[in-house]
């Protein structure tokens, strides 16, 4: 488990991260979304007891990282996979992680396989990795002491495709196995097949902290949710629906994108007025298309914080924010 409470970070004038209060669960993996220097980097180092925060507190096993007796044995971390000396080879360094935690040699060879990086490679000096290997080289890293909580910062940056699905499939078997797993990515469509939950935030600020299925379900009809129908008089039912004020799109695959009735309404409706329907399918929008339209209408409405006021946007910002409601929905 990781607990944030009011956790703050200033730098000098600027708000890096604003009284940000989650937590984030085991068994589960959690997404951590939000725009470039929303605060994301700065929230995991404030965990990892990396940075001292401002006021509030972050805790991580049920208390302060610092106070860790075996840190990589409970929490494992990938946040700068180019932080490994360059000179030393990807067994060496594995091994000195090893050796400076107690943990047995043997783990090395254990972790270096289930990265998927050969022993010849792991001999060779880091300086010459590829970004998608020193990703693999800190995911061995991070789960070398076959920790309980695992924070990784964009974990498939560089990789190819079919190492963004190991991740996947890795961060999924692990969370499955109990562990707490929390991670960010700019990767929308990747992040939608990863995460079971998500926190938001912006401009240091939590805008959500919900389940994925309920974020995407939350998602207003503009963000993409629409239905998908078809039929063999396409401009009868066209017809009849802008009439109740929908809104009627070609869809890419052929047939009408109808945004506004749901898939029952628009099934009495041509059930009333005869008109045979072959398709009727409900369609979520995609976790970009809601994520965008909530960083939109954040900035509408202003979150504030990391905008080197020193957080007077934030305070006045308060005031103007929509309702915000309790944990588990979308703010
Ligand atoms: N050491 C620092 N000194 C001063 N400002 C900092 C420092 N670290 C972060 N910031 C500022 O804090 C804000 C949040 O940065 P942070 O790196 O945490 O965002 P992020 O969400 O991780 O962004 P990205 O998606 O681009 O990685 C930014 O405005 C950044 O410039």
């Amino acid at each position: 488990m990781i607990e944030a409470t009011e956790l703050t970070k200033r730098y000098g004038g600027r708000t890096a991260v604003d009284a940000l209060t989650f937590r984030v669960r085991p068994g589960r993996v959690t997404g951590f979304l939000g725009p470039n220097g929303a605060g994301k980097s700065t929230t995991m180092r404030l965990v990892l007891g990396l940075d001292t925060a401002t006021s509030g507190t972050a805790t991580v096993c049920g208390g302060p990282y610092r106070r860790l007796g075996a840190p990589l044995r409970s929490v494992g971390a990938l946040l700068d996979a180019k932080g490994v000396h360059g000179g030393r080879s990807a067994y060496g360094h594995l091994a000195a992680l090893a050796a400076s935690n107690g943990i047995p040699r043997g783990r090395v060879a254990e972790v270096l396989d289930l990265v998927g990086l050969p022993p010849a490679t792991a001999r060779r000096r880091t300086k010459g990795f590829s970004l998608g290997m020193g990703q693999r080289l800190g995911l061995a890293a991070a789960l070398i002491g076959d920790p309980e909580v695992l924070i990784l910062d964009e974990p498939v940056n560089g990789l190819d495709t079919e190492g963004i699905r190991w991740v996947r499939d890795l961060m999924r078997s692990l969370a499955a196995e109990g562990r707490t797993v929390f991670l960010s990515s700019h990767l929308m469509s990747e992040m939608e097949l990863t995460a079971d939950h998500l926190v938001v935030i912006g401009r240091g600020r939590l805008l959500a902290d919900t389940p994925m299925r309920d974020f995407l379900a939350a998602g207003p009809a503009r963000a993409g949710a629409h239905t998908l129908v078809r039929t063999p008089e396409p401009e009868r039912m066209r017809e009849l629906l802008e009439e109740r004020g929908a809104t009627v799109r070609l869809d890419a695959r052929g047939g009408w994108r109808v945004v506004g009735p749901g898939a029952s309404a628009i099934g009495d409706l041509a059930r009333d007025h005869g008109v045979a329907v072959h398709e009727l399918t409900p369609e979520l929008s995609s976790l970009e298309e809601v994520y965008t339209e909530l960083a939109r209408s954040s900035v509408e409405y202003g979150t504030g914080g990391a905008n080197g006021d020193g957080g007077a946007a934030s305070a006045r910002s308060r005031t103007r924010t929509r309702t915000t409601v309790g944990k588990g929905h979308v703010r």
